[in-house]
């Protein structure tokens, strides 16, 4: 090696951009919810987003897929420019990107089986029955609900409609994952269950992550990076061990307010 050469360590690598946004502002009528948000999230990690009721956590991954506009700014995922997608890019791009919703929304009319086959049949129209029935099998395995797959959700408790919902998201290998308020509604054992599940997922399958929660055992749990949301911006951003260490009042509060 020469005496100046400059040995660009692996750890320097700068890791890919998964979502970019920046001056993303968002308001309905006279109400202003995000104010020139800027963020990034990178390939393969966890982002937890924390904030109280009401400062534009599920707005802010609303616009991420287009089910909101957003009045300013711009939102790249995957490389794509979200806002300036026809209706055909942005239908590829959702295909990628697994969307759970706080209130888990299956079929009510269809057993498990059939509604993780729905999204199967829609987006991996390739597949034979044998390999779609495997793919369910598989998935329903991994979510620790192996023998309910005739079963109505009705028939489920909600932690276990969670991970059904949950498992229907992660049918289609979404490459992004984002969760909101995944745990809410449940109790501590099985939100636990949950938070595992998480991990699984971006561990098993590369996927990175956008985690909304109130739940600070989740946040423990899940996050690589926390970002904590205020009056429509971004009020800090660090580790969970930034925010438990912080004097701060406002991440105390938010924090003491839920141990
Ligand atoms: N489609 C909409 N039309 C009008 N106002 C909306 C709409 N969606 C959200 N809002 C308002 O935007 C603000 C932020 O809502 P948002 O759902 O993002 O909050 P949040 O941080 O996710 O809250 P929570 O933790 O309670 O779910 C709220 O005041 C909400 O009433």
């Amino acid at each position: 090696m020469f005496k100046n050469e400059t040995v660009i360590p692996v750890s320097t690598k700068i890791p890919d951009l998964v979502i970019e946004i920046n001056n993303l502002s968002k308001g309905f009528a006279a109400l202003q919810v995000l104010k020139n948000l800027s963020l990034k999230v990178f390939d393969g990690e966890n982002l937890v987003v924390l904030g109280k009721s009401g400062s534009g956590k599920s707005v802010l991954i609303k616009c991420i897929v287009r089910l909101l506009n957003p009045d300013k700014g711009t939102i790249t995922v995957l490389g794509e420019n979200v806002n300036e997608l026809k209706d055909k890019g942005l239908a590829t791009l959702r295909e990628k990107i697994g969307f759970l919703f706080q209130s888990g929304a299956l079929y009510d009319s269809m057993t498990i089986k059939q509604n993780l086959e729905f999204p199967l049949r829609r987006i991996k129209k390739k597949l034979t029955t044998k390999e779609r029935d495997e793919k369910i099998e598989e998935v329903l395995e991994n979510v620790g609900l192996a023998d309910t797959s005739h079963k109505m959700p009705s028939e489920l408790s909600g932690g276990m409609r969670k991970r059904a919902s949950l498992a229907r998201t992660i049918v289609v290998d979404p490459i992004i994952m984002l969760y909101d308020e995944p745990t809410t509604g449940l109790d501590p054992v099985t939100s636990d269950g949950i938070s595992a599940l998480i991990n699984d997922i971006q561990k098993k399958s590369q996927t990175s992550s956008i985690i909304i929660t109130h739940d600070i055992e989740c946040a423990r749990a899940t996050a690589d990076r926390i970002i904590m949301l205020k009056d429509g911006e971004i009020y800090t951003e660090g580790n969970i061990n930034d925010f438990e260490n912080s004097t701060d009042e406002v991440i105390q509060s938010f924090f003491k307010q839920k141990a």
